[in-house]
């Protein structure tokens, strides 16, 4: 066996508007990083965290690294004891996966150090078991694509089946992190529970149309079907700024906009490189208007996914 394997995870961009809990794609650049080593012990243990301020868990139980790995160990019948390290790289509460990144790299390094019993999609179900005692649900939107990298659908949880789509070229994102913190638990329980047939049928026309729009790599149609009619409505009064920034960038020739994940993040695709850039500059303007502090991050589509070191 190995004797120590490191692996880095990216932030993820859950729900993309019209695929609430079934639709993510991968960021470039920002996110987790885990080291795992092997102990006698017959035991997990989280030996230490950086980039966390001290907020996050050390215990073996509440930690989505160790939560992952245990499930992992768990189905494989081995009582293997694993050091973890975590460096957090990603915010906290701040919608852009953060908890789901730390279980993607945990997981990526300890398959690894175990001599990769599981391909990447077998990953997903262990990395869910994490978001469920992160945030109460075990949503797969940004834990597979934080695996998987690049666009990924939910189309089922019961069988879990995960499809792998296809990234269009010249798409870029910019995300705007207002700096506030939303609980994703506290962001889920305001929603509404029942939906209206109108609101079902336009929800699914756009996810039809965002899905066609990668495969035909029509940027135009993808614009088109970023419409949210199940979150956006309750979670944007969450999120100050947000309709602002909608109407700012109204003619900076983005394709659309919306809340990533469960905010307060706000992504904007855009067509090139040079428009996200517009977008992003102009974030900062409307943020500094209403006097909140916000960082911005311009980035492709990552199609890599999480990787060894
Ligand atoms: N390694 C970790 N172990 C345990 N809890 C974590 C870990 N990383 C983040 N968290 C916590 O998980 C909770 C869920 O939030 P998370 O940070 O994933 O949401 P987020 O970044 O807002 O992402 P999203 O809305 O896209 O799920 C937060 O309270 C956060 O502090
Ligand atoms: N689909 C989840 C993602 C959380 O990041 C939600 O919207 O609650």
């Amino acid at each position: 066996m190995k004797k120590t394997v490191t692996a880095f995870a990216p932030a993820t961009v859950a729900n993309v508007s019209c695929g609430f809990d079934i639709l993510g794609f991968a960021i470039d650049q920002m996110g987790d990083k885990v080291t795992v080593t092997p102990n006698d012990l017959q035991q997990l243990r989280v030996i230490g965290i950086s980039g966390d301020g001290g907020k996050l868990p050390l215990e073996p139980e509440k930690n989505t690294c160790s939560v992952a790995i245990q499930a992992m160990l768990d189905h494989l019948e081995s009582n293997q004891g694993i050091d973890i390290y975590l460096e957090k790289g990603l915010p906290l509460g701040s919608g852009m996966g953060s908890s789901a990144a730390s279980a993607a790299a945990a997981l990526v390094a300890a398959n690894e150090l175990l001599g990769n019993p599981y391909n990447k999609i077998g990953l997903v179900p262990f990395a869910m078991e994490a978001e469920r005692i992160a945030c109460g649900s075990a949503h797969a939107d940004n834990v597979a694509p934080s695996i998987l990298g690049g666009f990924v659908l939910i189309r089922d949880y019961h069988p879990l089946d995960i499809i792998p789509l296809p990234v269009p070229q010249n798409l870029f994102c910019t995300l705007v992190h207002p700096h506030i913190e939303l609980r994703t638990a506290d962001s889920r329980s305001v929603l509404r529970k029942q939906l209206s047939l109108k609101e079902a049928v336009m929800q699914s026309g756009n996810i039809a149309g965002f899905i066609a729009a990668l495969y035909e790599n029509d940027l135009a149609l993808l614009g088109r079907s970023l419409k949210d009619v199940i979150a956006e409505p309750s979670r944007a009064l969450l999120i100050p700024g947000f309709y602002e920034l909608r109407s700012g960038i109204q003619f900076l020739g983005a394709l659309g906009s919306g809340i990533s994940g469960s905010g307060p993040t706000i992504f904007i695709l855009s067509p090139d490189q040079k428009t996200a850039e517009a977008v992003g500059g102009k974030a900062k303007e409307v943020f500094a208007q209403i006097g909140l502090g916000v960082d911005v991050f311009v980035s492709e589509v990552n199609k890599r996914g999480a990787f060894v070191i």
